[in-house]
């Protein structure tokens, strides 16, 4: 497919390291209130990274701190090797224009239409471009979010919830990012809109080259799509890695989530999943029919 925004200035100093996210130390707290505690988190470039724990353990805090939005009291956040909690450089190129970020429910502009949505970084970032290579590219944003072509000029509040959040994606990508963050995307879907979004996630991490940070609560999500999950409790990352070895962990919080009934109904689904995609043995098959 022709990218329309082949046309736009590459970023100079592309990223070539192995882990475009690298937290250290990290201290937040609001008053008395400490959420974070010395955390640290390292995420690898290419993986999709499910992030889980407790309600208010600050998943959503640690996501606004790798971006920007919340100041930490104390420690280091590194972005694609940019420092973001010290000062920045006036010179350096806008880091924000290399992440995509989709809040939860959408956060869309109630009073823009899709497209006009998708076109807000667009303007902000590349305000040089013409009206029309704007609006091409957010059609195409549009379109690779797996919307239809006439959802450009519908309103939010004429969408469903898996179409906001695909419209939310959409301006997510608006800006090529190199990496995503996800917070809570499949929240309030049905099972299916849920699953179809996962394998569009997938999809579009394998297609785009994406690195994905994804905050998420749905076991489901977890074991279809995430290479790797970092586990908040405890005021830290008590553990990242693959389901199997974040299972052989004793942490009890670990053991009950992902062994209680909804998470063993989640693995039983994806061992299901992955016994359907077995490519028939073809030997096996043809002692099976010698024996009828
Ligand atoms: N701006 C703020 N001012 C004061 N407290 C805050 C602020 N933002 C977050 N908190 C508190 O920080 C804690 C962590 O919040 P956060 O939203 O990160 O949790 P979470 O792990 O994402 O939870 P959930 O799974 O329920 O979405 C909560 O107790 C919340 O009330």
């Amino acid at each position: 497919m022709h990218d329309p925004q082949a046309h736009l200035a590459p970023i100079p100093d592309e990223f070539e390291g192995d882990y475009p996210i690298r937290v250290r130390g990290l201290v937040n707290r609001f008053d008395d209130h400490v959420i974070h505690d010395g955390l640290d988190l390292d995420v690898k470039r290419g993986e999709i990274i499910g992030v889980v724990g407790g309600s208010g353990t600050g998943k959503s805090v640690l996501m606004r701190s790798i971006i920007g939005l919340q100041i930490p009291q104390e420690g280091s956040i590194e972005v694609l090797g940019r420092s973001i909690t010290d000062a920045r450089d006036d010179d350096d190129i806008d880091i924000r224009s290399q992440w995509g970020v989709l809040f939860q429910g959408g956060a869309l502009f109630s009073t823009l239409t899709v497209a006009e949505n998708v076109e807000v970084p667009l303007r902000e970032f590349y305000p040089e471009i013409t009206d029309e290579l704007r609006h091409e590219i957010a059609r195409y944003k549009v379109l690779l979010s797996g919307l239809p072509a006439n959802a450009t000029s519908k309103y939010p509040s004429e969408l469903s919830g898996g179409m906001k959040k695909r419209a939310g994606l959409a301006r997510a990508l608006a800006l090529d990012p190199e990496l995503l963050f996800l917070d809570e995307p499949t929240a309030g879907l049905d099972p299916i809109g849920a699953a179809a979004f996962d394998t569009l996630i997938r999809s579009l991490q394998e297609t785009l080259g994406l690195t994905v940070f994804l905050i998420t609560h749905d076991l489901d999500t977890l074991y279809e799509i995430c290479d790797r999950v970092a586990v908040l409790a405890d005021k830290k990352v008590i553990a990242v890695g693959t389901i199997p070895e974040l299972l052989a962990l004793d942490h009890p919080w670990i053991q009950e989530y992902f062994n209680g009934p909804r998470g063993r109904a989640a693995k039983d689904a994806q061992d299901r999943e992955a016994a359907h995609v077995v490519k028939p043995n073809p030997e096996a098959a043809t002692s099976a029919m010698e024996q009828e």
